[in-house]
């Protein structure tokens, strides 16, 4: 019988604490990240779980370990190995900006005022059609769907090589068709990839067809971590949402 070598860790979180207005709200956080994998964060509504996702990106100063085990230094301001796509993106409808002048704030070194070059220019395209939204190119920004918007703060999170992506509820406020395809996506590109996903998610369908991990927080503290089949059982989602909940295999047609 041949023994399988123990995942190894992208991410170690040890007695991880963040503060916010003098109330804790992480509370000794202690958890690991799987390279590669999908890990999904559940939990109920002001459990901690954006604000784990912004002590990841140093957004929150926080107490205890955050270990990358990688070659990249974490400790900047806002860590080029990690890709981020926000829970919801406030923009001002009063700056009309294309999709492609937004992708060029962040993709070139150079103001906006200089005209986008056709390196960027080509570069936007290609990384919108990797997402499947490369028709929203000369688009406002403001006019786009919330699902094209999504795909648009994907493509973004994805430049250039992240290891860790992370995803604050990428699906919500999208309609059912949109977000399971939206899953899918994301599933596509970490098998493509190998980008170790941090996924947000109010949806146990999608986390159970998708997550290879699970991670489940109560009152800023883990209460359970482990496989889909072993997590998301009735026992251990009325622990963690405090509401009895059955859920059943998955079954989605192709
Ligand atoms: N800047 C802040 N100052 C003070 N308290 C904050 C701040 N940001 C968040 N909080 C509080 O921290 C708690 C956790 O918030 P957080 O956004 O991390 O929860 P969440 O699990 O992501 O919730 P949701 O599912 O609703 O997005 C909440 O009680 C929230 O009110």
């Amino acid at each position: 019988m041949t023994t399988l070598p123990p995942p190894r860790p992208l991410v170690s979180l040890r007695d991880l604490r963040v503060e916010l207005g003098g109330n804790p709200i992480l509370r000794g956080v202690t958890a690991g990240i799987t390279r590669g994998t999908i890990t999904a964060l559940i939990g109920l509504n002001g459990s901690g779980k954006t604000t784990l996702l912004r002590a990841l990106v140093n957004e929150y100063p926080h107490k205890g370990t955050i270990q990358f085990h990688c070659g990249h230094d974490h400790s900047q301001p806002y860590p080029e190995a990690i890709g981020y796509v926000p829970q919801r993106l406030t923009l001002d409808a009063r700056l009309p900006l294309t999709v492609g002048d937004f992708l060029a704030l962040t993709l070139s070194r150079r103001p906006l005022f200089f005209g986008i070059s056709k390196k960027v220019a080509a570069r936007s395209r290609a990384i919108l059609e990797r997402v499947g939204v490369a028709d929203c190119l000369d688009r406002p920004v403001e006019g786009l769907s919330g699902g094209q918007l999504q795909r648009v703060l994907l493509a973004l999170a994805l430049e250039p090589h992240p290891e860790l992506l992370l995803l604050d509820e990428p699906a919500s406020g999208i309609d059912f068709k949109d977000q399971k395809k939206f899953y899918e996506l994301i599933s596509s590109i970490n098998r493509e990839t190998g980008v170790t996903v941090l996924l947000v998610s109010h949806d146990l369908n999608m986390v159970q067809a998708h997550a290879h991990d699970v991670l489940c927080l109560r009152g800023g503290s883990i209460q359970c971590q482990g496989p889909p089949d072993e997590i998301l059982t009735p026992i251990n989602m009325s622990l963690v949402f405090g509401a009895e909940l059955h859920m059943f295999p998955h079954r989605y047609g192709t």
